[in-house]
């Protein structure tokens, strides 16, 4: 199969072609680069009439066959250039007599790094200009574990740059100018698997306007954004107990970055994958590799349906061209024996901390992370740790079931807890392999999820957040677990539903917030759950029963909210 990739988001105007048979693939670029700003819309635009027809025909010129198949990117990205891009591909398609292939942009940026590395399936960190976030696999769809709650990681950096007066585009400047620079404290902003920039960015501003030196800022912004990006993309790899990581986008060929993910992997033992940086930025190389797997797979298009679509996000791609469960079930297979012991070994390693059970007790320690700068290393920690005794408590006090506080220790970032629940909630709702089939996972796990929802009510009614509310902390007991469904029997079933782990959580009086906390819980359902459909329901049914309609409405905002420009 030979097939020619065209790829116009934003700045770069480029075609590629790749040949199955000799896994080569040359690539053709011509960029924008704007006089002054960042990229403007219309002048990008222009750009793609005047580059796309000369960097198609030097690939097709360099192609040594006939084509078989035209790929394009649909979406995400600026409407005005996708336009441009989508009808050269039409064109090309039509002229050619072969079938088109519409392909996710985001989705091409994440299946290089799987395709380059030979990971079966690994999670994939998206660090590029317009977007940010980390995907897995499961059921045939890629899931958003986590992203970006307000711009991209590059278009943040590019801000920042634009303030001081350099040109675009910033990240590779901020790179070199944070080679001579010394940390300073910004804003770190992790909520669940979600992160944003804004408050780092201004808090940056303010730095420079303030004299701090600029390279100071940029180094201590490569330190605190890329540790956020490094943490979210651990808690990932921890969710889905992968041990494969790759990376994509166009920030991705920071060295610092993939410094970090590296020493991050290195640290738990799993691998690390980053494409050449041809491979990182946007080029129509990857559109070309993700359009010849659909291709194969019998995933063409119609002309008359080959809109593009500025906001298409990467769960909303039904995925044709990967084994429906081969690469999960192969991970699931190795992590077998890790997984059946959770409840019963007597240390545990989470994506943060190490968890050591003495008898009816818990010492959980939040271990130093090499790949973060020390100082900011020892605020999280210390931070975190005290954040998490005073919300364990705080919760236990609105009557919802957590461990009791023994001992808190902030010089060794440890704290002494009640030891509670037999298993975690995850081990209820993943797909069956402790010896119960999807359906019953589905029962115990709605019971389950509906008293979580319950609780987080309760947490918000009070004013704070969980700030982490996932599967994996949430602990059941086996009783509570194993019974059969007694509804008469609700109060014993509360009490058996601990929620653990609130070094995230933070008191607030947002809708917003408290619409998030549900959002990332039902995430993690998507991420880990056999049959997620009816856990959601469960859960806004169960949240409904006590919580404030508003968050629920707003729980439904977020989730229809297309995040990309
Ligand atoms: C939708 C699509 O148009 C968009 N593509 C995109 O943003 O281009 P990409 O090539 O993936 O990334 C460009 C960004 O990557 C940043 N960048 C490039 N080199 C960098 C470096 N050495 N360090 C940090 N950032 C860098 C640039 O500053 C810019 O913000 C996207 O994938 O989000
Ligand atoms: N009080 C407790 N009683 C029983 N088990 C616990 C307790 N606290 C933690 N655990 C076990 O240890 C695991 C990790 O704990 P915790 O979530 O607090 O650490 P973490 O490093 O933040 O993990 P993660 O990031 O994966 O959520 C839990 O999923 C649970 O299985
Ligand atoms: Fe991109």
């Amino acid at each position: 199969m030979r097939v020619l990739g065209i790829e116009g988001t934003a700045w770069a105007a480029s075609a590629a072609y790749y040949d199955t048979a000799t896994d080569e693939v040359s690539i053709e670029t011509d960029a924008y680069l704007p006089e002054s700003g960042g990229i403007h819309p219309r002048e990008a635009a222009e750009h793609m009439r005047e580059a796309i027809p000369a960097v198609v025909e030097a690939t097709l010129n360099e192609a040594d066959g006939p084509i078989d198949a035209v790929a394009f990117s649909r979406g995400p990205g600026l409407g005005p250039c996708l336009r441009i891009a989508g009808t050269a591909a039409r064109a090309l398609a039509g002229s050619l007599d072969v079938p088109l292939v519409g392909v996710n942009h985001m989705l091409a940026h994440a299946e290089i790094g799987r395709h380059r590395s030979g990971f079966a399936s690994p999670v994939c960190l998206n660090a590029s200009g317009a977007n940010a976030h980390v995907l897995g696999y499961t059921n045939g769809r890629y899931r958003i574990l986590g992203e970006t709650t307000d711009t991209g990681v590059g278009n943040a950096l590019d801000k920042f740059t634009r303030h001081v007066g350099w040109s675009h585009p910033g990240g590779p400047k901020i790179e070199r100018a944070a080679e001579d620079g010394e940390y300073v404290d910004l804003p770190y902003v992790v909520t669940g698997m979600d992160f944003s920039f804004s408050g780092i960015m201004s808090a940056a501003k303010a730095a420079v306007d303030e004299d701090i030196p600029v390279e100071d800022v940029c180094f201590s912004l490569q330190e605190t954004v890329f540790g956020m990006l490094t943490e979210v993309a651990e808690r990932a790899l921890s969710l889905t107990r992968s041990s494969e990581l790759v990376l994509g986008g166009g920030v991705g060929q920071n060295a610092r970055l993939r410094e970090m993910l590296t020493t991050m992997c290195e640290e738990r033992g799993a691998e690390f994958f980053a494409p050449e940086a041809h491979f990182l930025r946007d080029n129509a190389g990857m559109i070309a590799v993700l359009g010849a797997k659909m291709a194969v797979a019998g995933d063409t298009i119609e002309i008359a349906d080959s809109r593009v679509d500025s906001g298409f996000r990467p769960d909303d791609v039904p995925v044709t061209w990967r084994e429906n469960s081969g690469g999960r079930e192969a991970i699931e297979e190795r992590q077998n024996d890790e997984t059946r012991q959770t409840g019963s070994v007597d240390a545990y390693q989470g994506a943060e901390a190490t968890v050591e059970i003495a008898g009816d007790h818990v010492v959980k320690r939040r271990r130093s992370k090499a790949y973060r700068h020390p100082k900011l290393d020892e605020r999280l920690r210390r931070d975190r740790i005290v954040q998490e005794a005073r919300l364990t408590s705080a919760a236990r006090r609105e009557g919802v079931p957590t461990p009791v506080v023994h001992d808190v220790d902030t010089h060794e970032a440890a704290l002494t807890l009640e030891r509670v629940g037999e298993c975690d909630l995850r081990e209820i709702v993943e797909p069956g392999d402790g010896g119960h089939d999807a359906t019953t996972a589905t029962t115990r796990g709605e019971r389950e999820v509906r008293t979580v929802a319950g609780h987080l009510a309760t947490l918000h009614a009070a004013g704070f957040v969980h700030g982490d509310p996932t599967t994996r902390n949430v602990r059941v007991s086996s009783s509570s677990a194993s019974g059969g469904g007694d509804e008469g029997n609700d109060d014993m079933g509360d009490e058996l539903t601990y929620l653990i782990d609130f070094g995230l959580g933070y008191h607030t009086d947002s809708i917003e917030d408290y619409a998030m906390d549900c959002h990332v819980f039902e995430r993690s359902l998507d991420g880990t759950a056999a049959v997620p459909d009816p856990l959601r329901a469960a859960f806004e049914e169960g949240y409904g029963e006590t919580g404030n309609p508003d968050v629920l409405d707003r729980l439904r905002e977020i989730e229809g909210r297309g995040r990309y420009q």
